[in-house]
């Protein structure tokens, strides 16, 4: 056991005997300060999950807190089903509630996404409000809501509750621990990151985004059923924006995306006016005091989530050959491929086929009637000066943009208008021009992402840790370490992307590309911003990759070395029309080629 794991369970010894002792030392005003503070540590995760995980702005979360409470009450009161059974049903009714109304707004991002969800916390708080087929009782809302009770054990003392809600966030923080740290926790941080790099990496944005809204708001949905058996009560008004605005605070004041600091959050939001209750005129303004300077000194939050991976036992050599083994199997494939017959047929000589593309921006037609051909296991480069269209052409062959007409063929299969995270799965992988890392997580996580659309793990077996799921998890960070050896980044693993000089940078974005075992890879500009020395030891690189895997090339290139060195096959454009074709050296001399990049001579 290495030291920080014994020091971690030395803090998890003190944690647990301090919660068990508080009853012990402090009366019942105390106890029940504590028990809601567990209900908001509930609270802020459950928002954490959608704010701090996966970044999206949520500030109507008030809204499936109030529907696990009311389902909570009107199913207790009106049919007498007991409040334990309704702890799932509370979850599934608001997560449930949650995808039918994030569904459509999904897409949106930032201030839009906040101002809508505001807008669905306000919508709830009317609706219950208004009575709804005399369902919620109105402004007064409900009465009568029944204790959990286990057989003949009943929750109806303050003490009782207290350990009550403590023992559930504890088996909820162990679920979120191991979510965190697997496939789903690092998509939604991918989503939170770089948004455009992570759908490129195979992840689909739509599908995780409403997962983070529904498992968030069914997290809500189990804290609304615990708050309402506790008061017996529930009405409209604890479900305002000022509620919501206060689950907020919890996770940006403890940190995005951090357990340890949800939990903090709603301490301080909890236990802080309790102490300061003298002064209750001033609370408020305590509050946006504080919010704004830890804002100002600690702007990643009071408790930040470290980021590390744990990086499996040291295993013999030939473990980890067996753990690595599926990328070799996967980059050989087209090597069979190409052999049968003797002779390729066309789609398989082209792995990589445009017809007629065209992509305009109103007006302005960056790319026309493109046609494209990259030939299989070969380097195929794309000239042309500033606003040719080049990355356009990149941008709607990974499906980033919809052409407006024309077709792309990706190994004889029309992948036209496909989504991003649909192409990479086929197995096109791109690096961009402006570097799109995921920057505040670490390197072996950005690489990780590659492999993302690879692995199989979901929710349930991610927090049960499944035995297939540790094996997966663990030949995830092997192959991620694998690639970070091979571009030459070893012991950078739990070094975060964004403190990398550029060149390195450069390769860590090459690394995640490769992991996912294209089959095309597309480079945008690989050589800008590396010096001579750094852009030899690249051409020297891509030329063993195609050696090694088998694999297919597509560049856009400035570096006039590095095209004529390394390309099988060159492209030239100008103005979004291809001007010209064929071998480096005959398009090194075309005169068109030349008045594209140089202008006609007067
Ligand atoms: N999202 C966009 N919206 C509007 N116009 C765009 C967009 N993307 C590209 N363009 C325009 O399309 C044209 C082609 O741009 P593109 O980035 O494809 O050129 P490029 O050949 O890659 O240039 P560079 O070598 O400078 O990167 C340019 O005029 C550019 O301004």
């Amino acid at each position: 056991m290495n030291k920080r794991h014994k020091r971690s369970q030395l803090i998890l010894g003190m944690v647990i005997a301090l919660f068990l002792a508080f009853p012990l030392f402090s009366n019942f005003y105390w106890i029940d300060v504590a028990f809601f503070f567990g209900v908001y540590a509930l609270l802020g995760l459950s928002l954490n999950i959608v704010l701090g995980e996966t970044g999206l702005f949520d500030l109507g979360h008030a809204a499936f807190y109030a529907i696990g409470a009311y389902v909570t009450a009107i199913l207790n009161t009106l049919y007498g089903i007991p409040i334990v059974w309704l702890i799932p049903l509370s979850a599934l009714c608001a997560g449930v509630f949650a995808y039918i109304v994030t569904s459509p707004i999904i897409h949106l991002r930032g201030d839009y996404l906040c101002i809508v969800t505001i807008g669905i916390g306000e919508i709830v708080r009317l609706a219950l409000i208004n009575n709804p087929f005399g369902l919620t009782g109105g402004p007064n809302g409900i009465t009568g809501i029944g204790r959990p009770s286990f057989g003949l054990f009943t929750i109806d003392t303050s003490m009782r509750f207290y350990f009550y809600v403590w023992i559930i966030l504890a088996i909820v923080i162990l679920g979120l621990v191991r979510l965190q740290r697997s496939r789903i926790g690092r998509a939604w941080n991918y989503l939170r990151e770089d948004e455009i790099a992570a759908e490129m990496s195979g992840i689909d944005v739509r599908h995780f985004k409403l997962l983070s809204f529904v498992l968030g708001a069914a997290l809500a949905g189990v804290a609304g059923n615990i708050y309402a058996s506790k008061l017996m009560i529930v009405s409209p008004d604890t479900f305002t924006f000022m509620e919501s605005s206060m689950l907020f605070c919890i996770v940006m004041l403890g940190g995005l995306g951090s357990i340890p600091g949800s939990i903090l959050g709603a301490g301080i939001i909890t236990v802080f006016p309790e102490i300061f209750r003298v002064v209750a005129n001033y609370r408020m303004l305590f509050f946006g005091g504080a919010l704004v300077l830890a804002m100002i000194f600690r702007p990643g939050g009071l408790w930040p989530r470290k980021r590390e991976i744990a990086i499996p036992n040291v295993r013999s050599a030939e473990e980890a050959e067996e753990m690595i083994r599926p990328v070799a199997v996967d980059q050989t494939r087209a090597t069979a491929k190409q052999s049968v017959n003797g002779e390729a047929s066309s789609f398989e000589k082209h792995i990589l086929v445009t017809d007629k593309l065209t992509m305009k921006f109103g007006g302005l037609v960056a790319v026309k009637d493109l046609d494209l051909v990259v030939g299989h296991g070969k380097i195929t480069s794309i000239i042309g000066p500033n606003g040719a269209g080049k990355t356009t052409v990149f941008n709607v062959v990974t499906g980033i943009y919809k052409p407006v007409s024309g077709k792309v063929y990706f190994e004889g299969k029309d992948i036209t208008g496909f989504k991003p995270h649909k192409v990479a799965s086929l197995g096109i992988a791109r690096t961009f021009q402006n570097i799109r890392l995921f920057p505040g997580l670490t390197c072996v996580e950005n690489i990780m992402a590659g492999l993302h659309h690879r692995m199989n793990s979901y929710v349930f077996s991610s927090i049960m840790r499944t035995e297939s799921q540790i094996l997966e998890e663990k030949w995830a960070i092997e192959t991620a370490m694998y690639w970070l050896d091979k571009t030459g980044l070893a012991g950078l693993s739990d070094e975060l992307a964004k403190n990398l000089p550029y060149g390195k940078q450069k390769l860590l974005e090459l690394a995640r590309a490769l992991s996912s075992s294209p089959k095309l890879l597309i480079l945008d500009e690989p050589s800008s911003g590396l010096n001579d020395k750094e852009t030899e030891d690249l051409m020297i690189f891509l030329e063993n990759l195609l050696d090694e895997m088998d694999l297919s090339i597509l560049l856009i290139e400035h570096d006039m070395n590095l095209v004529m060195g390394i390309s099988h096959w060159v492209v030239a454009m100008d103005m979004g029309i291809k001007i010209a074709e064929g071998r480096p050296q005959d398009i090194y001399n075309n005169s068109r080629v030349i008045e594209a990049y140089l202008g006609r001579e007067e």
